[in-house]
């Protein structure tokens, strides 16, 4: 069972290599289990799609070469679930939520942020986390066409007015500084949250 009202949810976005597994963690870490849970979009997404395909799931969902293999088929594979019911994934990702800060690690469609801001119209906050094509590079980047210039990678380019933009160049102290306004409002809202329990209970 999730809880279906948190009081705040950061929903993240950012190109491929940006960091947005590096950055969530980091938040994670620093909150607690208790505090914050990290939903991945993609977690069912891949799920589904490595039991379809025989594949390791638990390879796809992380930060190496193997997922990039089948990248291509499994965004159009997603899309066409999403075609069909564009909440699809994002029910499945909050459906153990329990913690009162939400974070999506991966939005990447304007259909994501919809679902979100339609469910959650008082919560969501959008996270936008960058880095620069070098730096990328250095992560194992590599241009790919058909997915660095369709819509997983570039939905979310325009027609977002981001809450917070994240620059995640690699300066651990920059990181950090630019963090800290965060922590404190997902402090806030989750102390509240708690607050607000105690009252009802
Ligand atoms: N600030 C950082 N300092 C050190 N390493 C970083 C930093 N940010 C990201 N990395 C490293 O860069 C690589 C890519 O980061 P990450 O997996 O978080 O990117 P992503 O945006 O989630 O990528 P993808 O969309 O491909 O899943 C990882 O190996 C990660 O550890
Ligand atoms: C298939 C897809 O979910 C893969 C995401 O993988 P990752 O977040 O980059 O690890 C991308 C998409 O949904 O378009």
């Amino acid at each position: 069972m999730s809880t279906t009202n948190p009081p705040i949810i950061l929903i993240f976005s950012g190109k491929r290599k940006s960091g947005k597994d590096y950055v969530t963690d980091l938040i994670h870490k620093r909150l607690g289990d208790d505090t914050c849970c990290i939903l991945r979009l993609s977690g069912p997404l891949k799920e589904q799609y490595a039991k379809e395909h025989g594949l390791d799931f638990s390879k796809l969902l992380g930060a190496g070469q193997y997922k990039e293999r089948y990248r291509a088929d499994m965004i159009q594979w997603g899309e066409r679930m999403r075609e069909q019911d564009p909440g699809f994934f994002c029910r499945l990702a909050i459906r153990e939520a329990k913690q009162p800060v939400w974070i999506i690690s991966d939005a990447r469609r304007m259909s994501d942020l919809q679902w979100f801001w339609r469910e959650f119209p008082q919560q969501c906050c959008c996270v936008r986390v960058e880095a620069s094509e070098q730096i990328r590079l250095q992560r194992g980047w590599k241009f790919t066409p058909g997915i660095d210039d369709a819509e997983s990678e570039c939905g979310l380019d325009q027609g977002v007015q981001f809450d917070w933009i994240i620059n995640n160049n690699g300066d651990a102290v920059l990181l950090e500084e630019q963090l800290k306004e965060l922590f404190v409002l997902a402090k806030e809202k989750s102390a509240h949250n708690n607050g607000q329990q105690s009252i009802n209970s």
